[in-house]
């Protein structure tokens, strides 16, 4: 069903407030403005752009960000479920930064977890970058991941937490889920972190900025599902041993000798994630 806005109230933004004050900031939708120019401008500057011709920016609020990505001569779909930002942004951003081009500019007024990306831009791949809501940035790294056929590239900000645990490797104690997940298809790299200084409202926690770049091959070796399976059940018991956290997989004797299975999930690369379900697969091939 249909959500019902209020009727919306409009409003004169020719006043010449800042960029980033022009609309009220609002915390169920994750609203933090950047107000650092230099910033937006880095954060902008980490798409390659390498090979494709269409971005996507989630949550352009007033658009601090999306001027330093149209300055790149891409097409640009930015994509916003505040009404007010989209408001701005048709009415106010192209008057207020006229040295901006906005000739392949579409602004959509949507929520990116509904968004059907496949038809985005006519099916061509695109860059997604934001400066992204925190309070759904794992959901928007999961759909990326879902919708890497036609992603290429992902950059931007998040939670600096959140962004170091996409980018860890085994070993730390944020290694997890989302850095198998992620690092299966993607590389990831960890770019530099951002204060609460330079948002309106400040957050309470730092910001972090990561780029994924898809792998050449991204294809998986082994099934996907299973993949998916394997490290979900090994990381939701992160203390034990595969050998106890894996029972579930009912794994023949002599597979568990294997000494892969004495080890902790934290301890495992994704390329041993996925010898560990390649393992799996054949053991439970051979049982039959
Ligand atoms: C942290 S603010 C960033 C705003 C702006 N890019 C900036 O840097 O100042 C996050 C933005 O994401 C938008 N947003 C929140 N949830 C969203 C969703 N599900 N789909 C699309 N945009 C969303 C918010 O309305 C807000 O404009």
């Amino acid at each position: 069903m249909k959500k019902k806005f209020k009727p919306y109230k409009k409003k004169d933004f020719s006043s010449g407030k800042p960029q980033q004050d022009a609309v009220r900031a609002k915390k169920h939708l994750g609203q933090h403005f950047l107000k650092d120019e230099e910033v937006a401008q880095r954060i902008g500057d980490t798409l390659t752009l390498n090979n494709y011709e269409n971005v996507l920016e989630i949550g352009p609020g007033t658009g601090v960000l999306t001027k330093y990505i149209l300055q790149k001569g891409k097409k640009v779909k930015v994509m916003d479920l505040d009404r007010e930002s989209i408001y701005y942004l048709q009415n106010s951003f192209a008057l207020e930064h006229p040295e901006v081009p906005v000739k392949d500019f579409e602004i959509l007024e949507a929520d990116f977890l509904k968004a059907d990306l496949s038809t985005l831009f006519k099916g061509e791949p695109f860059a997604i970058t934001g400066n992204f809501p925190y309070n759904i940035s794992t959901q928007i790294v999961f759909k990326a991941i879902e919708n890497r056929d036609l992603v290429p590239e992902f950059t931007g900000m998040f939670q600096k937490e959140v962004a170091k645990r996409i980018c860890e490797k085994e070993g730390s104690k944020t290694y997890g889920i989302l850095s198998v997940f992620t690092q299966a298809y993607f590389e990831a790299e960890y770019l530099f972190t951002v204060p609460p200084t330079v948002f309106n409202p400040p957050p309470k926690v730092e910001s972090g900025v990561l780029r994924l770049i898809r792998k050449e091959d991204y294809s998986l070796p082994v099934e996907e599902k299973l993949f998916f399976k394997v490290v979900k059940t090994a990381f939701n018991q992160r203390r034990k041993t595969l050998r106890n956290s894996l029972k579930t997989f009912q794994l023949s004797d002599s597979l568990k000798e294997d000494s892969i299975f004495g080890q902790r999930p934290e301890q495992l690369s994704v390329t041993q994630f996925l010898e560990l379900t390649q393992k799996i697969a054949e053991d439970a091939v051979s049982d039959k």
